[in-house]
């Protein structure tokens, strides 16, 4: 029996523009988590799953290299598809390395959900590197972070076309990354010409990732508003804009690329008010994006979230899609006074503050990392 968990995340600065191929995003990894725990199966070529997500186990059955759920007339079939397209994506491998693949039952528990409700903290890139993690591990393969990282990216890119995967990227790597995503139909094609093995293995141009400097003397408070968010319906909203070569979504990427370089440089530097600057520089272009596509990144919720923080002396942001799900908030790590009114005023006005840190990042971990490509 295997056991791994993998992190969820947050989102600093440069979502949206993520999703296109080789511009930058700051993210973190939180400290809850996603474990899978992968044991024998009892039927031939059969996959089991259960979730505390879900009631009940899912059974799959192994059909030309797909998992294809036996008939359950208890009710709509849990979404279990991030699960099964990391199952699906290990164990291509495994087919292509010429191991056997095995009856398994995977069990799966979440700190990223509350009573079914997900926080906006990436459960889904969390569940799909856990997965690929412990799939990975109970076929003895001896996957580095990369690796996972690209099986997982692969995984998600078959099922959600748009997803940047900086959420997985933050889920491998954890602490504070820059990243920047792959052209996933490039990816998606050399696995298919190649196969997973040297896909996975080969050039992926415009992914990036690179550790960060936590900043020194601020403190980050997540605000959650209650309402879980889908985040496709908004990517797509904003994304449509890159298909008519709109020229506000053009400077939109640009303008974000300069945001996101300058708080890496002011992470390096130390910059905490030039930090906080582009925090409300984001914040401004997000607002400005929202104006414009009328997509819903800001519910008034979200709106009083931010204001809050700025009546306050901090800075902050939707972290992630928005329309709902969380806000980032960041303050200097004296201001304990302001941090107490804040969470207060938070309550009232219905937004709960999150108890949610990003833990350190072992040596050994930090040793492993790689360098930005380009
Ligand atoms: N514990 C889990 N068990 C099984 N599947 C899960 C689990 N957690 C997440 N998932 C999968 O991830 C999907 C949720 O993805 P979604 O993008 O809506 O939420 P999120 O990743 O938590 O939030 P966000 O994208 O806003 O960060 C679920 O529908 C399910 O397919
Ligand atoms: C809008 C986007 O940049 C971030 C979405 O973040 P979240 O899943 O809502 O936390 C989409 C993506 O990166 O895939």
């Amino acid at each position: 029996m295997i056991t791994c968990s993998a992190p969820g995340k947050l989102f600093v600065v440069g979502e949206y523009a993520v999703v296109e191929p080789g511009r930058l995003a700051i993210l973190v990894a939180v400290d809850r988590r996603v474990s899978v725990t992968v044991s024998p199966g009892e039927l031939a070529g059969r996959v089991a799953v259960r979730s505390d997500l879900y009631s009940g186990t899912v059974e799959f059955v192994r059909v030309d290299a797909r998992l294809v759920p036996c008939v359950d007339d208890s009710g709509p079939a849990p979404r279990l598809n991030h699960v099964v397209s990391a199952i699906e994506t290990v164990e291509r491998l495994i087919v292509e390395r010429g191991l056997p693949v095995r009856p398994l039952t995977l069990d799966i528990t979440s700190e990223l959900h509350e009573d079914g409700t997900k926080f906006g903290l990436g459960s889904s890139g969390a569940v799909t590197v856990a997965t690929i993690s412990a799939v990975g591990a109970f076929y003895g393969l001896d996957l580095t972070p990369e690796q996972r990282y690209r099986l997982a990216m692969l995984a998600t890119a078959r099922i959600a076309a748009r997803a940047s995967g900086g959420d997985l990227a933050a889920s491998v790597w954890g602490g504070w990354i820059a990243y920047s995503a792959p052209d996933r139909t490039d990816i998606l094609g050399m696995a298919e010409r190649l196969g997973i093995d040297r896909a996975i293995h080969a050039e992926w141009p415009g992914f990036s990732i690179k550790r960060l400097q936590p900043p020194a003397d601020l403190t980050f408070e997540v605000g959650w508003t209650g309402v879980p968010a889908a985040t496709d319906t908004l990517v797509a909203g904003l994304a449509e804009r890159n298909r008519n070569n709109d020229s506000f979504y053009r400077s939109f990427l640009w303008r974000s690329d300069e945001c996101v370089r300058t708080c890496i440089a002011a992470l390096r530097d130390g910059e905490n008010r030039e930090f906080l600057r582009q925090i409300r520089r984001f914040r401004d272009l997000l607002q400005t994006a929202d104006g414009i596509t009328r997509i819903g990144i800001f519910t008034p919720r979200m709106t009083t979230l931010c204001d809050t923080v700025e009546k306050v002396g901090g800075a902050a942001k939707p972290s992630g899609a928005g329309g709902g799900d969380c806000g980032i908030a960041f303050l200097d790590n004296t201001a304990h006074h302001q941090l107490e009114t804040l969470r207060a005023r938070w309550r009232a006005a219905g937004i709960r503050p999150l108890s949610i840190r990003v833990p350190a990042v072992e040596k050994e971990a930090r040793d492993d990392d790689r360098q930005p490509q380009g």
